[in-house]
């Protein structure tokens, strides 16, 4: 682990050290993967970083490695689909780190499972899990904003929507309604000084790959033209710069980072349905 975070760390970043000198940065979903290295990222770039995720070991183990490189960081573990642990969460940002400027909404998932076969409560899991939570907090901070009268910075992490995408269709029903809340509140909140967008992975090499079956795990070189998954310091790069300065005139825009896989390649994520299996 301490490995994989010296490697963040070192990582070439094509921003300069002090881009975020004096802002505070959200970012949820960041005990882990994208939203990890996005994490990293901001503290090396000079912001104040606040994590949230459900499990506070994942978050300590983050938090204990940036400050001990002399960055600040703090980890402040919630239930992001609970609203009121969302408001709460943002009380407490606020009463001992200060208000975030910006947001990155990297907290999500789901199981892969063939569309036919999911239940009432699995469909509502994932779309709980992934639309829920990060409305929740995409509208608290720019609700605080409002009231403070300062603009910010909100970046939803999704999933590529553009083809279908086998084994996912819940997850791309709850990203989609991200996508549409997100092109309206760009337009709603604009003369607020609030900039909204999204970034849609491709394949990424994090831990959240670990819930793939082997036979779906097989064939992930085929899932874009470079033939390999990227990584999560790939995805944060394009999550920083939608964050920063240099986007000050994009919002309701979502950046693909997937390696040209929504334009060629195959994915299964849940393996071949018997029915798309070659004989
Ligand atoms: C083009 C190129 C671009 C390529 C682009 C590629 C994109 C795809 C690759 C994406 C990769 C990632 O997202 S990686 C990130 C992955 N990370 C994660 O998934 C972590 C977050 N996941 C979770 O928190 C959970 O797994 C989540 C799915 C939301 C469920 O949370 P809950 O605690 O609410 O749910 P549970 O209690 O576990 O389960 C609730 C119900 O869900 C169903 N359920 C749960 N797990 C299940 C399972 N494995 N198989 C079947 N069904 C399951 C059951 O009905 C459960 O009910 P019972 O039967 O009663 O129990
Ligand atoms: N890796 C990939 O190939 C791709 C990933 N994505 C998406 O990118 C995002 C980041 O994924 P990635 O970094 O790969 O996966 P990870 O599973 O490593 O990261 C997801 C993080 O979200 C946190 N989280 C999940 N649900 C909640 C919740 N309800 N409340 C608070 N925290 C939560 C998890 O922590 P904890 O469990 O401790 O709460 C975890 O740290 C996800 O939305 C994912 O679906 C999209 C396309 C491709």
């Amino acid at each position: 682990m301490s490995e994989l975070l010296e490697s963040l760390w070192q990582h070439d970043t094509a921003f300069r050290s002090d881009l975020f000198a004096g802002k505070v940065a959200l970012v949820c979903g960041g005990g882990s993967g994208i939203g990890r290295a996005t994490a990293v990222l901001f503290a090396r770039l000079g912001a104040t970083v606040v994590i949230t995720g459900r499990t506070q070991e994942k978050l300590d183990a983050v938090v204990d490695f940036a400050v001990k490189k002399g960055a600040r960081m703090h980890g402040f573990a919630a239930q992001l689909r609970e609203h009121e642990q969302v408001v709460t969460l943002f009380e407490k940002i606020e009463a001992e780190v200060g208000v975030p400027d910006l947001l990155v909404n990297s907290a999500g998932g789901q199981f892969p499972q063939d569309a036919i076969d999911l239940s009432p409560k699995g469909w509502n899991a994932v779309i709980t899990n992934n639309l829920n939570n990060t409305w929740f907090v995409m509208q608290r901070a720019a609700q605080r904003w409002r009231d403070l009268k300062r603009g910010g910075s909100i970046v939803n992490v999704i999933v590529v929507l553009e083809r279908g995408m086998p084994g996912v269709a819940h997850t791309q029903a709850a990203r989609a309604g991200i996508v549409g809340a997100m092109r309206t509140v760009a337009v709603e909140w604009a003369p607020l000084g609030i900039r909204v967008n999204c970034v849609a992975p491709g394949l990424t090499a994090s831990e959240g790959l670990d819930v793939y079956p082997p036979e779906a795990v097989a064939e992930f070189p085929l899932a874009n033209p470079f033939k390999r998954p990227g990584t999560p310091m790939e995805i944060a790069e394009s999550c920083v710069f939608l964050s920063a300065p240099a986007a000050s005139f994009i919002t309701g825009e979502t950046l693909t980072v997937d390696g040209g896989g929504k334009l060629w390649g195959e994915l299964w994520l849940a393996g071949r349905p018997e029915w798309y299996r070659t004989p």
